[in-house]
């Protein structure tokens, strides 16, 4: 059998809080080939940071339970391998762009610091030697393809000195810093303003583009979509309700629940769409 870089197969996840079980992810499947752009799409929970979370690892087991399913990076479950395989995966072969850069970011550290301290741990996961010298001159060139026009100055700043834009092109910096395959972005830029955010869409999908990764978005925005992905899942209430091309989703949506997500998806140029009506603001 062929696996796609990603594969999530059959995916079940449980919540049990006060004594009470609820599902919420119901057989959930999807898959990210290598080079490619995917978006998983929902409104508010609908189950994408769960996936997400489950993806990466990141789900505390109880509250949570996985009650079926896989999840193949590469070929090999990552529900079933050794933690410490798994350990080595995260960071490394997959990274993640938040979407909260100020809970993401640590206050009292420069941006230096912190990348700095990324690169030293995804290094020895990979047992790989590096200066500190050469770990910063990696650190500045990576802060120079997020298009800082002054990395230096900028890996000297703590994150409060920064604008909005700039703290997201961090983040995006810091998921970049290992040579991963895969980037699983959680609605970057949701918290700036549209101009700013199309910015960093953009820059987003030419890193992606440029460097041959795999992207899997997780929004609740169809407009982001449009702007990033060429495949899309629709998920609603923990189930995939519909698959498809980004343009064949806009043209003709098979699920009404679809429908409903195109028609709230606000215009990056301003403006919303109604239906096939656009209103300018
Ligand atoms: N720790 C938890 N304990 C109990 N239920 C949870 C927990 N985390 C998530 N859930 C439930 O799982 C469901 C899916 O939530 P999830 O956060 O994945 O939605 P989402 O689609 O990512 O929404 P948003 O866009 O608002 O982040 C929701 O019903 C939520 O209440």
């Amino acid at each position: 059998m062929s696996f796609p870089l990603l594969r999530v197969e059959n995916l079940s996840v449980s919540f049990t809080t006060y004594g009470q079980t609820v599902p919420v992810l119901h057989g959930v499947s999807l898959d990210v080939p290598a080079r490619s752009q995917v978006a998983l799409v929902g409104e508010s929970g609908s189950g994408k940071t769960v996936t997400m979370k489950a993806i990466m690892g990141l789900l505390r087991q109880p509250p949570a339970r996985i009650t079926s399913g896989a999840i193949y990076y590469d070929g090999a479950d990552l529900l079933t391998m050794p933690e410490k395989d798994r350990l080595k995966l995260r960071g490394t072969a997959m990274s993640m762009v938040f979407q909260d850069p100020m809970s993401s970011l640590n206050p009292v550290f420069t941006i230096a610091d912190q990348m700095a301290t990324i690169l030293k741990y995804a290094d020895r996961r990979l047992g790989r030697a590096r200066s500190s010298r050469d770990r910063m001159q990696r650190v500045y060139d990576t802060l120079a393809q997020v298009r800082m026009r002054d990395p230096e100055r900028v890996a000297r700043a703590y994150p409060i000195e920064l604008s909005g834009g700039m703290r997201q092109r961090v983040l995006i910096a810091m998921a970049l810093l290992s040579e991963t395959d895969l980037l699983i972005a959680d609605e970057p830029g949701t918290a700036l303003d549209v101009t700013t955010q199309a910015q960093i869409l953009k820059l987003l999908r030419d890193l992606v583009e440029a460097r041959g990764l795999a992207l899997l978005m997780i929004t609740h925005n169809l407009g982001v979509v449009r702007e990033t992905c060429n495949t899309v899942y629709v998920m609603q209430k923990g189930v995939i309700v519909e698959k498809g091309e980004t343009a064949a989703i806009f043209e003709t949506p098979a699920h009404d629940y679809t429908r409903s997500l195109i028609d709230a998806v606000p215009r990056l140029t301003g403006g919303r769409r109604f239906g096939t009506a656009e209103v300018q603001s």
